[in-house]
């Protein structure tokens, strides 16, 4: 037996099309689309009424290595995002160190080789503090720059709310510049007014009030204003609001903007109905808002305003998340669910399968400039995900793989079930089952 692989007759999904194929993975990548006979040295799977993706890139996530992994790492979180499909992800900085120097990055490199059963790749975090050394610094080969939950000062502001390092940042920095956008000054304000009514026990259902709509439109509004005037290349993560949508255009090619967004996952799926059922364990920031915001982020994702889907994949334990307002730490476990949840909005008819591939495999690939991922094309990494449309499931504490070991969305039935997953030509999940001797690879770009 070789190590090639054959998928036969299996619906492929890429690039706008579903047709019925065959594919041959070998050394690492896909060699061959089309009718295919199998060699006896060659494993057979048979795809038939499976649906065969390109495996989904989770352009934001926390796994929380080095430094938290009492909540998560680099292993255990890849593991589960194995098992949901996703073949590559980006980490965010906010570990312990930051990372915010070359160097912190390259130990995050050096740890993933070791544990990361998909691919990888890290952002580089700035702030008011090592922004002169980011202006400098060749991102080419990791992805740029990102202020997502990095705080540099006592009081915990974000970039959005220091005028003179977001000027410095825009004007100089050649990288992508990735923002967390949300005005702390009016969260501030918010935090007082309603300590003030409610002490330190403030209701969950008040965390899109403090964390507001217009936090958040004023922050976004302000980096594409300063994006614009510096001709800088801006991404917006996790967009949460109908309002900032319109903020965005879709009259351009990807490939051609400069001023690119995304959606998370979880603020798709939740509403603010669900914090009287899942309290402070749906806090995220930014937080869940309303039915309208949910509706008009799907809009903006159809049509094409929003460029891709990600988790923000955020663990804590169970502990950190059941505390009062202000202690109870924002964020939840997603990435193990991502690709279920968009499928089952496709079975409402609200989303095609090929939009979805393409907000979830082929964009981010586009977008960061990812070498030979996100597509279904012979020459290219063999990182595949084969799906199960038709097969019911329920999310419970015993097939969570998440080294925090909780999710907001135990008890939710799916219809459809991950079977296979491949990573650079290697079957790494199958129907429940890991093969872990062959770790992922560091993404290049290019
Ligand atoms: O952007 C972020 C960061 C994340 C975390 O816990 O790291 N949690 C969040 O809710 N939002």
């Amino acid at each position: 037996m070789n190590d090639s692989i054959l998928i036969k007759n299996t619906t492929i999904v890429n690039e706008g099309k579903s047709f019925i194929s065959d594919v041959l993975l070998s050394d690492g990548l896909i060699q061959k689309i089309g009718n295919i006979e199998p060699d006896p040295n060659q494993k057979v799977i048979d795809g038939t009424g499976k649906h065969l993706f390109p495996g989904i890139i989770d352009g934001q996530v926390h796994f929380r290595d080095p430094g938290l992994t009492h909540k998560g790492d680099l292993y255990t979180e890849s593991k589960a995002a194995i098992a949901g499909g996703v073949t590559s992800f980006i980490d965010m900085p906010n570990t312990v160190p930051n990372i915010l120097t070359v160097e912190s990055l390259r130990e995050k490199f050096e740890i993933a080789s070791k544990k990361s059963l998909a691919n990888y790749s890290f952002f580089l975090g700035v702030n008011g503090e090592n922004i002169d050394e980011v202006i400098k610094t060749d991102t080419s080969q990791f992805i740029g720059v990102s202020d997502d939950g990095l705080y540099f000062t006592k009081k915990g502001n974000l970039l959005a709310d220091n005028p003179e390092t977001m000027e410095k940042l825009f004007a100089n920095c050649k990288s992508i510049i990735a923002i967390h956008s949300e005005k702390e000054v009016i969260v501030e304000e918010n935090e007082r007014i309603y300590k003030e009514k409610f002490g330190e026990n403030i209701p969950a259902q008040y965390h899109p009030v403090i964390r507001s709509s217009e936090g958040c439109y004023e922050a976004t509004k302000r980096a594409i204003e300063l994006a614009k005037k510096h001709n800088a290349r801006l991404h917006i993560l996790h967009l949460t609001t109908e309002a900032e949508t319109h903020l965005f255009q879709n009259d351009i090619p990807l490939t051609e903007k400069k001023i690119t967004t995304e959606v998370s996952v979880h603020h798709l799926w939740f509403t603010n109905k669900d914090y009287d059922r899942l309290g402070m364990l749906i806090k995220w920031n930014p937080a869940i808002k309303t039915e309208q915001d949910k509706q008009g982020l799907l809009t903006a994702l159809v049509d094409d305003r929003i460029d891709i889907v990600t988790t923000d994949h955020a663990p804590h334990t169970l502990e950190e998340k059941e505390q009062p307002y202000f202690q109870s730490m924002s964020g939840a476990p997603m990435v193990q669910h991502s690709l279920n949840c968009m499928l089952e909005f496709y079975k409402q008819n609200l989303i095609s399968l090929e939009k979805i591939i393409e907000k979830m495999c082929h964009n981010p690939a586009i977008l960061y400039k990812m070498t030979k991922r996100g597509f279904i094309r012979e020459g290219y990494y063999a990182d595949l995900t084969l799906v199960d449309l038709n097969r019911k499931w329920t999310v419970t504490k015993d097939n969570l793989l998440y080294k925090c070991g909780w999710s907001p969305l135990e008890g939710t039935t799916f219809q459809t079930e991950i079977k296979q997953t491949f990573v650079n030509g290697n079957l790494v999940y199958d129907n429940g089952i890991f093969f872990e001797h062959v770790k992922g690879k560091e993404i290049e770009f290019g």
